[in-house]
């Protein structure tokens, strides 16, 4: 068996491309989105701005905002022939694959005809995937045909609008902003990757977003924010939280939320989302899920110096709000999408199909024996 450090597996430390979308640790642990500091984006700046930055690789004018916001807003309904298809996926299906179909599905409903519609399917999709998500969830969850639209001004709050059926707090509003922020771009990340080899072979735009759904779907990238909510809810108390993590650790169990293939001492946007969690356990009245958050932040750090990333503080956050940890993922999808379809363009923009090698490890060249032989 090769040593997986000394043969550079999964890639780890090899360039493979070019971007100008995002900087992930230049500084060592510094985030950037087409030059802009992600802290300074989610202090000063709402999801669609960012969305707009990363698909046109400027910030946009009120003007030029308040125009992308209508063309947004007008495209939030799903079509009939989506809902039908939507409610006849089960409770039980995993929320990751019921995005993964309805971005899939939409694509045979209002396919990307060529490169010129790349805009275009990319804001359908960015309007669309809260209602193909809520849609689905409270129909069969609930029994409920929820309307698509509502009249919230922003993407996370017409996410939380249809998820709850009322109008969200200011405060919970602007915690999913900020989210949709931190999660919305990351460079070559593992699904980011998929889009582009999808993209590099001159396909549409619908089958570069569902791989790449597909593939944040797993525990060790997107779905760790699940991982971890489950994770830290049955720990009792954040003493009981250190015992269980040591006996995690000595089983060599991975432990979600934590560490990064990228960042080595700290991932930037943990310590934003976590301060939003403070906030909002506050909020809740019950600070026990983030005081237990805190103590396997501690303790991962004195005992494996591993700090949490993005998810981890998700799970918490997420979790205040109210919403179902089965969701967790699909939101990060309804961000990500931004930092995708961005790569997408990016590389039709300059493209090469994508086809490194690989190093062989199989047997030395041999002749068939006849089957009656072997
Ligand atoms: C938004 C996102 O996608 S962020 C990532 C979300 N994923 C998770 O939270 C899953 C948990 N974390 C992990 O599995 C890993 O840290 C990954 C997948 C994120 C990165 O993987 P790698 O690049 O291979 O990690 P890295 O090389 O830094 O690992 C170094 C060592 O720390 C260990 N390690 C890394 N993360 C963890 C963890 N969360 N729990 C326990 N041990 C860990 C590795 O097993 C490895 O040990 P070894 O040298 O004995 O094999
Ligand atoms: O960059 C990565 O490998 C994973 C990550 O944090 C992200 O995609 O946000």
């Amino acid at each position: 068996m090769v040593d997986k450090k000394l043969s550079g597996a999964g890639l780890r430390g090899q360039s493979a491309g070019e971007t100008a979308l995002c900087t992930v640790g230049k500084s060592g642990s510094g985030l950037t989105y087409c030059g802009y500091d992600v802290s300074d984006l989610a202090d000063n700046a709402t999801f669609e701005e960012v969305a707009y930055l990363l698909f046109n690789g400027e910030l946009p004018n009120q003007t030029q905002l308040d125009h992308y916001k209508t063309e947004l807003y007008a495209q939030r309904d799903l079509p009939q022939a989506l809902k039908e298809v939507l409610q006849r996926i089960p409770a039980d299906a995993h929320p990751m694959d019921v995005m993964r179909t309805g971005c899939s599905f939409l694509g045979n409903l209002e396919p990307e005809n060529d490169f010129s519609e790349q805009h275009k399917a990319a804001n359908r999709l960015l309007a669309a995937f809260p209602a193909i998500m809520c849609y689905w969830y409270k129909f069969s969850h609930e029994g409920v045909e929820i309307d698509c639209v509502t009249e919230e001004d922003t993407i996370g709050g017409h996410f939380l609008h249809l998820l709850n059926g009322k109008a969200p707090s200011e405060l919970h509003r602007r915690v999913m902003d900020v989210s949709l922020i931190l999660y919305a771009e990351h460079e070559f990340n593992a699904s980011t990757f998929t889009a582009r080899v999808c993209a590099s072979t001159l396909s549409d735009m619908f089958s570069c977003i569902t791989g790449a759904i597909g593939t944040l779907r797993g525990p060790l990238h997107g779905g760790a924010n699940e991982a971890a909510m489950d994770m830290i809810q049955k720990f009792s108390s954040p003493a009981d939280a250190k015992t269980q993590m040591a006996g995690m650790l000595e089983r060599k169990e991975k432990i979600m939320g934590f560490g990064h293939a990228i960042y080595r001492t700290s991932d930037p946007r943990n310590v934003i989302i976590k301060t939003w969690s403070e906030k909002l356990a506050n909020e809740f009245g019950d600070t026990s899920l983030y005081d237990i958050s805190v103590a396997c932040e501690e303790f991962m750090w004195d005992s494996k110096k591993l700090f949490c990333n993005a998810d981890f503080f998700h799970a918490s956050a997420y979790h205040f709000m109210g919403i179902p940890t089965k969701l967790f993922t699909p939101i990060f999808v309804c961000s990500r999408l931004t930092g995708w379809a961005a790569h997408v363009m990016e590389q039709r923009s300059n493209n090469r199909i994508i086809r490194p090698s690989a190093d062989y490890t199989g047997s030395e060249p041999r002749t068939v024996t006849p089957i009656s032989k072997r």
